[in-house]
């Protein structure tokens, strides 16, 4: 995910206040910067992944060797960062690893959320091959995945925090590859620890899907935690 943030580096990350996003939204996340290569190197990671689950190919045995070289080489000039490392959850570096939303994981969707003026948040992408369960169409897990984020990501517009704890997905027409998806979820209620929220994903006019969670706060958020950005 490249988000410019240059503009808002003085605002503490994920707090992003709705009342002054516009029409638009405003990127409601900053992760890790850039200066290390490895936003980008996550990105030509996802390509290749594209490449191999849609390709066919003859012989690929010399692309074998150079990724095992670049596997050999990442792993030595590299520093692994154990869960343990990070100050708290929330932050950049946490983030930028997530599977649905990290700038640095290949696995994760290309999700770029911004936070609407009613504290909805909303995310514009399109998924290739490698999300692919039916023939032509988005695998219901990845989906699942994505609204899972996006519920949690209301909850942190609406400065709360929450585990999911249940979470239904009514699939309702197929969700395409490649097409234009526009994800958007929102917080509906909260009863002391317990959190409600929803969302939906559309192609076009066309609803694919729609989601409600019940997220619990765990015990002991202070007031500061609740203005962190949580993955959910
Ligand atoms: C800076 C930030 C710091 C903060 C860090 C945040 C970490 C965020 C990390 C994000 C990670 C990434 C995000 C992810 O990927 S979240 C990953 C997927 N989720 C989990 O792993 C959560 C696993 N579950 C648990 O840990 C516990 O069950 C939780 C914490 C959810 C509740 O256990 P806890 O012991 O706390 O709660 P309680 O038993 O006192 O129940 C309280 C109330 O809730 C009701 N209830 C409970 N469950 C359900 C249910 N399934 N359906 C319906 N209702 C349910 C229950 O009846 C009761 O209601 P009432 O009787 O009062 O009416």
């Amino acid at each position: 995910m490249t988000t410019d943030t240059s503009a808002t580096d003085d605002r503490p990350f994920g707090t992003t206040d709705p009342a002054s996003a516009g029409e638009e939204g405003a990127p409601f996340l900053r992760q890790d910067d850039d200066a290390s290569g490895s936003t980008d190197l996550a990105r030509e990671l996802r390509r290749v992944r594209g490449l191999v689950a849609g390709s066919r190919f003859d012989d690929v045995h010399d692309a074998v060797r150079t990724v095992r070289e670049l596997a050999d080489h990442l792993e030595a000039v590299g520093t692994m960062v154990r869960p343990s490392d990070y100050a708290t959850w929330g932050v950049p570096e946490h983030l930028a690893s997530n599977p649905a939303i990290g700038s640095r994981n290949p696995v994760s969707p290309p999700l770029e959320p911004v936070v609407l003026p009613d504290a909805t948040v909303r995310a514009d992408l399109r998924l290739g091959i490698e999300y692919q369960g039916p023939p032509g169409c988005v695998h219901g897990g990845i989906v699942a995945l994505v609204f899972d984020e996006m519920l949690g990501l209301a909850n942190a517009a609406a400065k709360s925090v929450g585990l999911t704890a249940d979470l239904r997905v009514s699939y309702i027409s197929p969700t395409p590859l490649y097409a234009p998806l526009r994800f958007e979820a929102r917080q509906d209620r909260v009863e002391g620890r317990k959190i409600w929220a929803s969302a939906t994903v559309y192609t076009g006019e066309t609803l694919c899907a729609r989601a409600e969670a019940l997220f619990i706060e765990p015990r002991g958020i202070s007031d500061a935690q609740r203005d962190r950005p949580i993955e959910g």
